[in-house]
């Protein structure tokens, strides 16, 4: 028996919500402003000018934040779609292979590559009307399919002319028509690695922290140990994650009385929070055993690259099809723009995706929007931004609701492909590529009329333990960021350096090292290495770790100056 999601209580659109309603009301912190006409949201609460709705509760069907299970879906995930869509997955198998190194290999040039693309080149365009009255066939349907997207790419011949890669219509298709509903961009996203892409122990019943964490990952490009682990352990972050919502909702309840006892009350829970922060860095942490980092940075990383992966100098990736049912697509998904010209340039996945920090950041009144100067930055960086537009359509997906329309996401476009320059604004364009619910849940958490800063501000004298409570939550996030940096220095940085193991090149299908070759030491620049969000690295891990401690009351009690 299929699982059904419960219809949603409102309308299906954003547009003909009830006056009032959390999703009807435009947070002004998306507007946009002559500095910033894409109007990227901030995260800095104090923006809402007062519009923000009178809502604390965090933990809401709406968004889809589970209260056992946190951003994971609350009820287990579909482990393979079956009918006409067995398709997929059978293209899916076929490019695994059948045991751990039998599978496609990132730019294959082999018979097995070519016979693969071939196969679905020729794959029909299947219909996804199947699959619209179930959220868990949904998210499965966008797994597969982009993990589709990124074997096709990723096993492509390099072309000799400069052109964006072709998507074939049978993934772009119904990519494009199955993503606008979840609220997320046709390719490889952490909810499509990570939220979607879990087994608790008992998949029969529903995940939770102890007694049925997640255990198995469904889809891996790879097939290794290493992807799978690493998969996992963001799962058992994420699941980590969702007594630290739990404390931020106390919290909130607490903000809105503010008397004495909740004053102690909240410095308990942001004590807790801190506690449940630093459990979220140790599950982190157990990448440095569990993860291989030469299989991580030469086998499996490089399937993750998205259509802006060579900087400014990307072609992006051009989904097909749209011109033989334009009728039909333009109204769910793409405007007709993507046809025959530059490709889109979206962003690979990213445990920077993620909900579980943003959502801390935002309780903790962390900022990281960008400044007036790197605003300018950022939009000098968008090279074309009609082109590279998006449509994220803004309606919720209801089991009875037919396909909603498309809405423009409030004019945040992806206009960022060229992103490096724009490291600043990396955490807002992020939001792009959550889910719908949990997006909206971070704008409506960074509209709340009651946030923590100024009140904990205002008590620090009187309240010296409150300040010293929510202090520590903050040096706890900036312990989980130092780790995290120590975490991508050996995953990243050190393994850039390094030409790969024998082992790993023959996995990678690369040809043995010469001698001179294997004593040569690969020059690298630090700043040149970018993530797979796009990101330059470590300006970008840098800026997001002081911008935490800049958001603490005492900093010099911690050790640290404020600037
Ligand atoms: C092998 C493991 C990991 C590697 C190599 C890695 C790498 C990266 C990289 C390169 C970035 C920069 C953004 C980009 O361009 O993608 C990033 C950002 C980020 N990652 Fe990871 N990551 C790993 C695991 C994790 C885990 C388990 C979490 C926990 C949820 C996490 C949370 C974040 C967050 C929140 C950001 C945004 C920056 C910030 O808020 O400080 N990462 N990561």
């Amino acid at each position: 028996m299929i699982p059904k999601r419960s219809p949603s209580p409102g309308p299906p659109t954003i547009h003909s919500l009830p006056p009032g309603h959390f999703l009807s009301l435009q947070p002004s912190f998306a507007q946009p402003t002559e500095s910033f006409p894409s109007g990227l949201p901030s995260t800095f609460s104090h923006e809402s000018g007062g519009q923000a709705p009178n809502t604390a509760s965090l933990a809401s069907a709406d968004f889809e934040v589970d209260v056992r299970t946190g951003f994971l879906p609350g009820s287990s995930n579909i482990a393979r779609l079956s009918g006409q869509y067995e398709i997929w997955e059978e293209a899916l198998d076929a490019a695994r292979g059948a045991h751990t190194g039998e599978g496609l290999i990132v730019g294959g040039q082999r018979e097995k590559e070519r016979l693969w693309r071939d196969a679905l080149d020729s794959m029909p365009v299947v219909d996804t009307t199947g699959l619209l009255s179930s959220l868990p066939h949904l998210r499965r349907a966008h797994v597969v399919l982009t993990f589709l997207a990124h074997f096709y790419v990723h096993t492509s011949p390099a072309s000799s002319i400069p052109e964006p890669t072709p998507i074939p219509a049978c993934i772009s298709v119904p990519l494009l028509t199955v993503s606008p509903l979840l609220g997320l961009p046709p390719v490889l996203t952490y909810a499509d690695t990570v939220l979607y892409n879990f087994l608790p122990f008992n998949p029969s019943i529903a995940p939770s922290v102890k007694s049925n964490p997640p255990s198995e990952i469904i889809t891996t490009f790879t097939g290794t140990r290493s992807e799978e682990q690493f998969f996992l352990i963001s799962a058992l972050c994420e699941i980590a994650g969702a007594e630290a919502l739990r404390l931020m909702r106390q919290s909130l309840d607490e903000l809105f009385l503010a008397d004495e006892k909740a004053l102690r009350r909240l410095t308990v829970y942001l004590k807790k929070l801190a506690h449940q922060i630093d459990k979220i860095s140790d599950v982190t942490m157990t990448l440095m055993q569990e993860v291989d980092p030469e299989e991580f940075y030469h086998l499996i990383r490089p399937w993750f690259r998205g259509g802006d992966s060579d900087g400014p100098a990307s072609l992006g990736w051009n989904y097909l099809g749209l011109d033989e049912d334009v009728e039909h697509l333009t109204s769910v998904a793409e405007s007709r723009s993507t046809v025959g010209k530059k490709g889109k340039l979206f962003s690979g996945p990213s445990a920077g995706q993620s909900s579980l920090i943003h959502a801390i950041d935002i309780f903790l009144t962390v900022d990281h929007s960008p400044t007036a100067e790197e605003r300018e930055e950022a939009l000098n960086a968008i090279e074309h931004p009609d082109q590279s537009k998006i449509l994220v359509d803004s309606t919720p997906v209801s089991a009875d609701s037919p396909p909603p329309a498309a809405t423009p996401a409030h004019g945040h476009g992806h206009g960022h492909g060229s992103a490096p320059k724009g490291e600043a604004t990396f955490v807002q364009r992020m939001l792009q590529y959550m889910p719908l619910p949990h997006r909206s849940f971070i704008l409506h958490l960074s509209t709340h009329p009651n946030p923590l800063r100024p009140l904990v501000v205002h008590y620090a004298h009187s309240h010296p333990a409150l300040a010293t409570a929510y202090d520590g939550a903050l040096e706890a996030l900036r312990r989980f960021r130092e780790k995290h940096m120590r975490v991508v220095s050996l995953f990243i940085v050190q393994q850039a350096r390094r030409q790969p193991s024998e082992r790993v090149r023959k996995m990678t299908g690369l040809a043995p090292l010469t001698e001179e070759e294997m004593v040569e030491q690969k020059e690298v620049d630090i700043n040149e290495i970018r993530g797979t969000g796009g990101s330059a690295l470590f300006k970008f891990l840098k800026r997001c770790r002081d911008n935490t401690t800049k958001a603490m009351v005492r900093p010099n009690a911690a050790g640290y100056e404020l600037q």
